[in-house]
């Protein structure tokens, strides 16, 4: 389970899944006598530092929970930790900021973004429906998170690790940064649930090298793609992220090979490709499913 917004709605499950969860495995490989060949990954996060104590955040930053899913998590973490010095287990923490990819969940913000932005490029949506605009990630591309994670069960030693780029961007940039790969320049203006983005300026010679049809899309310049919808909003929110990544970098030689613009050029490409599907169904007389976070 690691959709934080759904873990408010299920705190009980997620404390089971992703807290005792992690207590089963653990004491699966202890129970069966397989500590000595077994080398345990648990998939730690960047949440667990919630209300953040220090920026950036590192592996000696304190941590401040701020939803049922990471208070679970901090437990995950804490009997890995604990296991590792009572039984001498190969049990590792990986702390991942925010990583993501084409085949991102799409009711994670980064794929609910990209997914939206291609089907208003092909006309077969209107707007898009977002919360907190202000909140800060530091997003990654997955597949260099994953190479990390098969490098932390390489090492010498057991550890526990901070895995993440160093910057950080907001919802409200990511927005522009994913209808930038179309050729449109979007303008936020309002405040708070108010707040819409509006559609400034369209470079039709980009809607054309992407084979988009300027007539059939809604890119029109002054159309409203972006609004706010306050049942995004979480309870207790996480505002800011930012990981320094210097640990992984200098003990185990981990380099990330993607940049922010290339993971959006990648997820935007592919969620064209996608969309495209709906849209000959479409012209086709088919019926074109809804999806909704
Ligand atoms: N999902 C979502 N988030 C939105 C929306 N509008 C704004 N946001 C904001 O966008 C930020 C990122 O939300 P998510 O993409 O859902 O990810 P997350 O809460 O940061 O958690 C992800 O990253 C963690 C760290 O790696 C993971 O631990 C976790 O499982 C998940 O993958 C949050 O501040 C959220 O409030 C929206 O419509 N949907």
């Amino acid at each position: 389970m690691s959709h934080v917004a759904v873990s408010f709605e299920t705190p009980e499950y997620v404390a089971n899944a992703d807290g005792t969860g992690t207590l089963r495995i653990l004491e699966a490989v202890r129970l069966l006598g397989l500590t000595d060949k077994t080398r345990v990954y648990q998939a730690s996060t960047s949440e667990l530092y919630g209300k953040v104590q220090e920026i950036p955040q590192t592996e000696k930053t304190p941590f401040y929970p701020r939803s049922p899913y990471a208070v679970a998590k901090m437990y995950a973490y804490w009997i890995t930790v604990n296991y590792r010095e009572a039984y001498n287990m190969f049990a590792c923490n990986g702390i991942l900021f925010n990583h993501e990819s084409p085949v991102r969940g799409e009711t994670f913000v980064t794929r609910k973004i990209t997914r939206a932005a291609a089907k208003i490029a092909l006309g077969l949506q209107d707007k898009l429906y977002l919360g907190n605009l202000d909140a800060k990630r530091d997003w990654g591309h997955a597949k260099d998170y994953v190479r990390m994670m098969w490098m932390i069960l390489q090492a010498d030693e057991p550890e526990d690790w901070v895995i993440a780029t160093g910057k950080t961007t907001s919802v409200r940039d990511f927005v522009k940064m994913a209808f930038g790969y179309l050729g449109v320049e979007l303008r936020f203006e309002g405040e708070g649930i108010d707040e819409v983005g509006i559609i400034d300026s369209v470079d039709t010679k980009r809607l054309n090298e992407l084979n988009l049809n300027p007539k059939s899309s809604n890119l029109n310049p002054g159309n409203i793609v972006v609004a706010v919808d306050p049942r995004y909003f979480r309870p207790t929110e996480v505002d800011l992220l930012i990981g320094d990544p210097t640990k992984a970098k200098e003990k185990l030689g981990w380099e990330p090979q993607y940049t922010l613009n290339e993971l959006v050029d990648e997820m935007m490409a592919s969620d064209l490709k996608l969309m495209k599907k709906d849209e000959y169904l479409k012209d086709g007389g088919y019926t074109i499913m809804n999806y909704f976070e």
